[in-house]
């Protein structure tokens, strides 16, 4: 069974295979608010674009304080001077995980990750970096019609990865459904994490390749990200427990 990075021996599922889960909210309040009832638990959070763009690096540093591992997905995409330079600032926030866009090219992931061990604070590890493939929301029609790609969803996202391994990139962001091609072509510790992760009753909204979270494990995904399932939940805290037990494969859905 793959494990994520920075996976500790004996330490478990919760580690060893992170659920993420998306802190979507527009303030340090709400998610202040949201968290109160995972107190004693030790999360990994992801901080997107609504969060970050508000609330900037001291976001950060409440959610390490508080004991969170960290996901920041700003999703760089932008020339290769530019991303590098980005990393490099983002690099000295101490987060566990950051990403770009495939899409951006080899030379600019390449300098992501080059901007990352610049930044790097010399005695600590850098953070992985990952490369979205294509976004979750993105179906076999809007690739074709709207991105004029004429190859498959499965080809595309298998390119993309392809491209993002070359460039010495830690992993993909992908949904659990084109897990089992990645993992064939680049082995186990190529990570696979997988947003789009609802269960049989809730609404997909924007969401277009949706996988529950025991599909995704039975897939073989290193790492799950859940928003809207747990965070706009009547009871956040009974959701997050059920989601993570059919993540952990103790009940099936
Ligand atoms: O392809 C992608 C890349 C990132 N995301 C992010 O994951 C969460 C999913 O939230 P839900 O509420 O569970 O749909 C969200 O923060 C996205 O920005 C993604 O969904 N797909």
């Amino acid at each position: 069974m793959n494990t994520f990075p920075n996976a500790q021996e004996g330490a478990g599922e919760k580690v060893n295979h992170p659920f993420i889960v998306a802190l979507d909210f527009p303030t340090a309040e709400d998610v202040k608010t949201f968290l109160q009832p995972f107190q004693h638990e030790s999360l990994f959070v992801k901080v997107g674009m609504e969060l970050y763009y508000q609330e900037g690096p001291e976001i950060i540093r409440y959610l390490k304080e508080q004991g969170h591992r960290i996901f920041l997905d700003l999703k760089l995409h932008d020339i290769p001077n530019t991303v590098k330079r980005a990393m490099q600032g983002l690099a000295c926030l101490g987060v566990d995980l950051v990403n770009v866009h495939a899409a951006g090219g080899m030379k600019m992931m390449e300098a992501a990750l080059e901007g990352l061990d610049a930044g790097t604070p010399s005695g600590e590890s850098r953070p992985y970096c990952i490369a979205v493939t294509q976004l979750t929301s993105t179906n076999e029609q809007m690739l074709r019609e709207q991105l004029l790609i004429e190859r498959s969803m499965e080809e595309t996202v298998l390119h993309y990865a392809s491209l993002a391994h070359k460039s010495g990139l830690d992993g993909v962001v992908c949904s659990a459904k084109e897990v089992p091609l990645i993992r064939q072509a680049f082995g186990e510790s190529f990570l696979t994490v997988t947003p789009g992760i609802r269960v049989a009753t809730d609404e997909k909204n924007d969401q277009a390749r949706v996988v529950t979270p025991y599909e995704a494990r039975k897939l073989g995904a290193s790492a799950i990200v859940v928003g809207r399932s747990i965070t706009r939940a009547a009871d956040s805290y009974a959701a997050y427990e059920r989601l993570q037990r059919e993540w952990n494969g103790e009940e099936q859905k």
